[in-house]
């Protein structure tokens, strides 16, 4: 991991919805170019964090700051910016994309803003398309008209054209199969890495942890209990959920750890 200053500081977060805490004094780091992946059994919190670090939702306490400056607090005049750096895709992919736009559409609307913010972006659709291993015949495709998969892809797909600092990823793909998955999440890293965007992914999925991330956290009673390179977590699990999840898992543990 690198030793820039920190794109992402999370201190202390705390968080429920009026229950017993889900999240209970998480803390992390993430610098430019980290790519770091969330692990945790079903119903830990994973999304929680996620939406907490994209400022989707306020911690009880603690704070979660993007660049030093807090996401959630941030004064209107500034959203702009913070919504510029860091970009967030939830499980269900296209969330407020206008299913009536066309791909093409969709993609230019996002260069559009991240240039208005003050970003640097190219205006080459074809080339926001293939990250996410999508041929450029797919511009003429309203997104109403897109399949489970393809809707995910072209969610990531705009979030990666504006260049964000941040990337922040739940569960995402899950529509892909195997195969097109690992292929996309070698381009995803690859970008990531080239352009020094810092990378979140909450997923149970193992396999695409293991290609697009360089570090896992493994989430457990509210609070990151195990953290290093995914293979060495699994190999010798700490905490009885993360020897739970490898259980579940016998070939990555069997001497035939993912590809
Ligand atoms: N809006 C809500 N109101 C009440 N409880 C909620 C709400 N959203 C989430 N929860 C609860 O908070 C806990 C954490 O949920 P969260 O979705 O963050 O977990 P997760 O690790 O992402 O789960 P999964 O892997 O199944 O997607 C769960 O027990 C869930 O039922």
């Amino acid at each position: 991991m690198s030793s820039a200053p920190a794109v992402l500081e999370a201190t202390d977060v705390w968080a429920g919805y009026g229950g017993p805490p889900v999240l209970a004094g998480v803390e992390l780091t993430l610098r430019p170019g980290d790519a770091i992946g969330v692990l945790g059994r079903s119903g830990v919190g994973k999304s929680t964090l996620v939406e907490i670090l994209g400022g989707g939702m306020r911690p009880a306490q603690g704070h979660v700051t993007l660049g030093g400056v807090p996401v959630a607090k941030t004064p209107r005049r500034k959203r702009k910016d913070v919504k510029a750096r860091l970009r967030t895709v939830h499980q269900n992919g296209i969330a407020g994309v206008d299913i009536q736009r066309t791909v093409e559409e969709t993609i230019l609307d996002a260069f559009k803003e991240a240039r208005k913010a003050g970003r640097t972006t190219s205006n080459d659709v074809e080339a926001a398309l293939a990250v996410v291993g999508l041929p450029i015949r797919f511009v003429t495709r309203r997104v109403g008209t897109l399949s489970g998969g393809e809707r995910q892809r072209i969610a990531i797909a705009r979030a990666l054209a504006t260049r964000p600092d941040l990337l922040l990823l739940d569960e995402p793909l899950t529509a892909v199969d195997q195969s097109m998955r690992e292929e996309i999440a070698d381009d995803i890293r690859a970008l990531v890495r080239t352009d020094g965007i810092g990378l979140l992914v909450a997923s149970h999925d193992v396999r695409l942890l293991d290609r697009l991330t360089d570090h896992v956290l493994v989430l457990a009673e509210g609070r990151i209990v195990e953290s290093g390179p995914l293979r060495e977590v699994l190999r010798a699990p700490q905490h009885p959920d993360t020897q739970a999840l490898v259980e579940a898992l016998p070939d990555v543990v069997g001497g035939q750890p993912p590809r």
